[in-house]
């Protein structure tokens, strides 16, 4: 899709450019968690490589890829408790040339369970973003069949160009890319799931159908990178409920939303239209998810909860051969 008509989207809900981006009134005093010695309260530390002894003991090990993040096992962000192990790591920076212009990569890794696995998470910087207030920032996840495979089933990718070309042309913003496939559940259990939407499931009965959580995404790595970028307040570019009501509770000071709706296609309409009526996405391109009684609207999934058990890959592709079966 190209740009212009991308920021033809955006300027639909109004969000074209920053002079016109009314941030929404903020809501209600959220239920931060408070400060310890100034410090977030479940916020990791950021270290630099120097001092990540143990991130490079893991890494020596071999254990990069998908980690508890990714899988989320064992990982509870219901705000009791979740700093215990986590921590990201700055690595490196690099000015990457592309085809929307040029932005600075910066790779970071996280641990969630300390060091014994980790993801990289990867942030695109454009303008400067140090100190700032309001900065435009896409969370956005891994979604390998239609970023690298260009898939027409969902609008991941397109969601990713819109945000990459609105922080290219209106700087400062930046892109916080998660390596949770799948909405967390990963590669190949979003694979047995679109089979089982090929026989019709929407994608939240397929997940359902095999065991798996509607959305098992945390975003522990994000206040990391934030406090480690010096930015003071976001306009999170969204329109997932859950995403900003996750992010305020890790501490996440949100001062706006900008929508990143893409237009419909033959292929990703039943998955737009279920995202909006059974996971409460805003894609009629409302300016503020808190409601009119001052209060934020509740996600509709949690996240995993430390303990829970995803079902065996042995199990996910038994159950696809047996709903499969049953046609
Ligand atoms: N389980 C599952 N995951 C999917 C499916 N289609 C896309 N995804 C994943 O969904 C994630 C993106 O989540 P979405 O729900 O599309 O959007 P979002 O990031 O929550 O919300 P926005 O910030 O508004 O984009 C990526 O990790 C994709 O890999 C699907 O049918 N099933």
């Amino acid at each position: 899709m190209s740009s212009s008509l991308l920021l033809r989207q955006l300027s639909h809900t109004g969000a074209s450019t920053r002079a016109n981006f009314q941030p929404c009134a903020p809501g209600p005093p959220s239920s931060h968690p408070p400060r310890r010695n100034g410090r977030r309260r479940g916020a990791a530390t950021i270290s630099r490589l120097i001092d990540g002894q143990r991130e490079r003991e893991a890494g020596e090990r071999g254990r990069i890829g998908p980690g508890a993040a990714s899988g989320g096992n064992g990982w509870d962000t219901d705000g009791s408790g979740r700093d215990a192990a986590a921590s990201t790591v700055f690595v490196a920076e690099t000015m990457l040339p592309t085809r929307s212009g040029s932005y600075r990569l910066r790779g970071y890794r996280h641990s969630v369970d300390g060091w014994e696995s980790y993801t990289e998470p990867a942030v695109v910087v454009s303008g400067r973003v140090e100190d700032q207030e309001n900065v435009p920032v896409r969370v956005h996840d891994a979604c390998f069949t239609s970023e690298v495979l260009g898939s027409l089933k969902c609008d991941c990718a397109q969601q990713l160009q819109l945000a990459l070309e609105y922080i290219q042309n209106t700087p400062p913003g930046i892109v916080i890319y998660l390596q949770q496939e799948g909405r967390g559940i990963g590669l190949s259990n979003k694979i047995a799931a679109y089979a089982l939407q090929e026989r019709g499931l929407d994608t939240v009965d397929a997940n359902r159908a095999l065991g798996l959580p509607d959305d098992c995404r945390e975003y522990s790595p994000v206040p990391n990178i934030l406090e480690d970028l010096r930015i003071k307040s976001i306009q999170l570019m969204t329109n997932n409920p859950r995403k900003l009501s996750m992010l305020e509770d890790l501490g996440i000071r949100i001062t706006g939303r900008i929508p990143c709706i893409v237009g419909p296609g033959k292929h990703n309409q039943a998955y737009l239209s279920a995202k909006e009526k059974r996971m409460d996405h805003l894609l009629e391109g409302s300016w503020c998810y808190w409601n009119h009684d001052g209060e934020p609207t509740q996600p509709v999934a949690g996240p995993l909860r430390q303990g829970s058990i995803l079902p065996s890959s042995t199990e996910i592709a038994a159950k696809v051969r047996e709903l499969s079966a049953e046609e």
